[in-house]
């Protein structure tokens, strides 16, 4: 096949993106960036931009799509949330410097996890980057924000995987192809970008976390060769995906961490989807535990907020100085807020100077800011030592704000090209070439009032336009008297303009000024920003203190006017809560019915009844949220609020289809709850919302049970159980640590009232036909709907009659084999051995409609014929 016949243009273009596949490439051509072929195919229906056509390759037009570079950033977000990458393609050479096509260079890459643009990123999330590598059955993560510098790592086992890429929120994933074999992970997840195994070996991954850091030996960040190659690895493939994406290795990151299993409380993907902590489950941003708390003055304190809501802490030391700090902070709350409500997002600017892309804005915002923390100070702030450390950051930037107050106008330009962001001042070449360009104006008066006189013309003026430069204008009735000297540049309807040669020489000499200026400009901001780099550490220290500042304050408002309460750690297993709210639910309604709840040793498995609607999700939510905010050093909404240890919360609660997964609702319900089973310990929160509703009444009771009594015997975790399984609310009479709970609920004739409020023992009744008549069900279907009941209820007095047999006769051993033989409507088995006179027991002739009636006589016959035959054969 001949090879086809290409322009220059397409043969540079196809010679960049020949290293660029896997992305869309930007492909700047004046004021657009184009795309072609499949790209710019992808790019029109991703971004509903028209496809288009220019030239041919082999007889076939090359189709192409564009977008206008002013308006790139918006272009960019969509494709970057779509999951994509795309590299921009800049003009680097000179225009007409060469033959053939201007010189071009990809000059960064754009993927989701290595954002630094404010335009591109959501100002309260933060953007992580995740490596994943899996050595010798060792799994190793690592992640990085390019905006906060954080950068750690952690060993963990495969299976915790995807909860680790929750608590994360992963923007980017970066992983192998055989890693990504080995592991549960959905391959067509967007959120992938496959590298080659190389870039996660272990050797070249110290070199790079050792050459970055200046340090000759890992052990520095608890790392060690052979002992964590695989989170070495992970950690090395960041820094060189970095390097390869933005070009450079930007300075702001931090040291390099080696995460602890124990350092956070535990938490699945289930759960933290459940506790709706960040997103709801319909995956709206509000309301959710974040949006309700999250009154931070700073964008940097509201990502905060979200990473603290989504790491709560094991270690007490910790909880209890964030528990002083927000105690000290109550009474100068007001005096925080109003000086971080004048505090830019200093974080996101030290990112963006790392990286060399701070714009004069971003540096005109970074000096007031500094100016303003640096002189900040609280009268009370020894009462913590932990906002004493924090206010001790800020005056270390009152030199950095000083030496930007010095360099940058009050309000500089927005892009450094147009001039006018160096201060007057600050540099003795550039006031020298701005007073030649300002002494301008003054030299243009008075040859304007020198010509005027010598030509005696009274329309003479001397002016000024971009495309023409100076020229000298003459009305049309006084051209004809132009003196020689005088040269033609435009003729218009009502006038003439001229140069001269000194107009010409002052032209040349203040353009030249002008560019030298700004070329000036460039120069003295460009050594701005390498000195800023320098100071790094300083501002990363400054952004975080403020950040967490801006938290500790927002939590002392909760206890101030929300009534909130720090919680007590103790020693002893304990779980107590005294007129405790649940947060979201308490800010939607009007009035909420704060509730009670006490686990401790003896009394660790909570049954919970009560009807539909009646409020038993959110008091378990409520449960688990108030343990959550303990941990993050919060005060929590409640009047009290004792806790002992804990190490993880988990949550099987709701049913979802995960069809992208392959697994059906009740697939999902019974994996969750086996990795519950697995994992929960003593210390661990654990709640339960209808197990086992998933599937046939019987089937998913024995579920229930036998979930319920691995809870109690194995895991022994604080364990809240809420059931429409009545039988479960024996399991007490079995099970000392058992104990039923119910929320309570009024009938009313036909009606139902929810009080909200938890009561000891077991609710006498589920209300569901009362709560589908306020859903609006027809009353056809609701009258049809009693009367079935009705039926049901004979029939289940008689099934509850070999209930009552079968828990009798179970002991704690013999658990197991009862639930085989307990297996389901389809199965003759399931008619136990029956007592005619429990049967009889449980008939009341009044309330039976003559069809029960006759149902009734059936069974007590199939009863007595089996009672015969049994004698029989004995
Ligand atoms: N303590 C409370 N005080 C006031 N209102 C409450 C309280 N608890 C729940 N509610 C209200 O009742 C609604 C239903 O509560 P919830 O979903 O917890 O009930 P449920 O018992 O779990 O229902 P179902 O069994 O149908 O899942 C909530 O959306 C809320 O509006």
């Amino acid at each position: 096949m001949s090879k086809p016949s290409l322009t220059p243009m397409m043969t540079q273009y196809m010679a960049i993106k020949a290293d660029h596949q896997d992305k869309l490439l930007f492909y700047r051509m004046g004021d657009f960036y184009e795309l072609f072929l499949d790209d710019a195919v992808q790019a029109a229906r991703l971004l509903d931009i028209t496809l288009t056509t220019r030239g041919q390759i082999n007889g076939e037009p090359v189709k192409m799509a564009g977008v206008p570079y002013h308006a790139v950033e918006q272009y960019l977000a969509r494709l970057v949330k779509l999951g994509k990458s795309v590299a921009i393609c800049e003009q680097t050479g000179e225009v007409g410097a060469g033959k053939g096509p201007v010189e071009r260079k990809v000059v960064r890459i754009v993927t989701p996890g290595t954002l630094t643009d404010s335009a591109l990123l959501e100002d309260k999330e933060t953007n992580r980057m995740v490596a994943v590598s899996l050595l010798k059955k060792q799994l190793g993560v690592a992640w990085l924000s390019l905006q906060s510098g954080e950068f750690r790592c952690k060993i963990i086992a495969p299976e915790a995987l995807p909860n680790e890429l929750a608590r994360l929120q992963a923007a980017e994933i970066l992983i192998s192809d055989q890693t990504l074999e080995k592991l549960n992970l959905d391959e067509q997840n967007r959120k992938l970008t496959r590298l080659h195994a190389w870039q996660f070996a272990a050797d070249t991954g110290a070199r790079l976390i050792q050459r970055y850091f200046g340090s000759q030996d890992l052990r520095a960040f608890g790392l060690q060769i052979g002992d964590h190659d695989a989170a070495i690895g992970a950690a090395g493939a960041l820094l060189n995906y970095v390097q390869q994406t933005q070009m450079q290795l930007p300075k702001h990151l931090d040291s390099l961490t080696l995460e602890q299993e124990t350092t956070y409380i535990g938490m699945d993907a289930a759960t933290r989807r459940n506790l709706e902590i960040t997103q709801t489950l319909n995956g709206h941003k509000a309301p959710t535990l974040f949006s309700v708390l999250d009154t931070c003055a700073t964008h940097m304190g509201s990502r905060l907020l979200a990473q603290w809501l989504h790491q709560p802490l094991r270690r007490r030391g910790q909880i209890v100085a964030r528990q002083q700090a927000v105690a000290a902070l109550s009474s100068q709350r007001e005096q925080i807020v109003t000086m971080l409500n004048q505090v830019a997002d200093i974080e996101r600017i030290a990112a963006r100077i790392a990286i060399g892309s701070a714009r004069p804005r971003d540096l005109s915002a970074l000096r007031d800011s500094l100016a303003i923390l640096s002189a900040f100070s609280l009268q009370e702030s020894d009462q913590s030592s932990l906002v004493q450390t924090l206010l001790e950051q800020f005056p270390p930037a009152a030199p950095i704000a000083r030496q930007l107050s010095k360099a940058i106008m009050a309000e500089p330009a927005v892009w450094l090209r147009d001039g006018g962001v160096i201060n007057d001042g600050f540099d003795a070449e550039l006031d020298e070439l701005r007073r030649l360009q300002n002494h301008g104006d003054e030299f243009l008066q008075q040859l304007e009032s020198r010509e005027r006189e010598r030509t005696g013309l009274s329309s003479l003026k001397v002016e000024f336009n971009r495309v023409h430069g100076f020229y000298i204008e003459l009305s049309k009735l006084q051209s004809e008297q132009a003196p020689a000297d005088y040269q033609r540049r435009q003729t218009l309807k009502n006038a003439e303009r001229y140069v001269t040669p000194e107009l010409k020489a002052f032209e040349e000499k203040v353009l030249s000024a002008q560019q030298n200026a700004l070329a000036r400009e460039k120069q003295l901001y460009d050594a701005l920003l390498l000195q800023l780099q320098a100071e790094l550490p300083v501002l990363q220290r400054c952004a975080r203190a403020a950040a967490s500042l801006d938290v500790l304050a927002t939590l002392a408002k909760y206890a101030d006017e929300e009534h909130y309460c720090f919680p007590e750690f103790v020693n002893y297993p304990c779980l107590q809560i005294s007129q405790g709210r649940h947060p979201v639910v308490a800010a939607q309604v009007s009035q909420f019915t704060a509730n009670d709840t006490l686990l401790d040793d003896k009394r660790r498995l909570m049954l919970l009844t009560g009807p539909n609607m009646g409020g038993k999700s959110t008091y378990m939510r409520q449960v688990a949220l108030i343990v959550l905010l303990a941990h993050i050093g919060a005060p929590v909404p409640a009047a009290s609020c004792t806790l002992g240890e804990f190490d993880q919360i988990f949550t099987r609660i709701g049913a979802s289809d995960d069809l992208a997964g392959n697994r059906s609702t009740f697939m999902v319900e019974m994996s969750e709850t086996a990795y519950i089973l697995h994992h929960a310990t003593e210390r661990s929160l654990v709640l339960m919302d209808e197990v086992g509703r998933g599937t046939s009444t019987f089937d998913g009771l024995a579920l229930a049970q036998a979930i319920a009594e691995h809870l109690l015997q194995k895991n022994r975790s604080y364990t809240l159980f809420a059931t429409h399984y009545f039988e479960l609310t024996r399991l007490p009479e079995q099970y000392a640590h058992a104990f039923n709970m119910h929320l309570s609920a009024l009938e009313q004739g036909q009606d139902i009232v929810f009080l909200h409020h938890i009561e000891p023992g077991p609710a006498s009744k589920s209300y569901g036909i009362a709560v589908a008549k306020l859903a609006g069900l027809p009353v056809r279907a609701l009258n049809a709907a009693y009367r079935h009941l009705q039926t049901l209820e004979q029939h289940a007095s008689r099934d509850q009659a070999q209930l009552d047999m079968f828990q009798t006769q179970t002991t704690e051993q013999e658990s197991d084999e009862v639930t085989q033989s307990y297996t389901g409507k389809d199965n003759p088995a399931v008619v136990m051995p029956a007592d005619l006179s429990v049967l009889l027991n449980a008939l009341n002739p009044d309330e039976l409609t003559p069809k029960a009636a006759l149902t009734a006589i059936y069974d007590l016959v199939h009863c007595w014929q089996n009672h015969l035959s049994n004698q029989t054969i004995s």
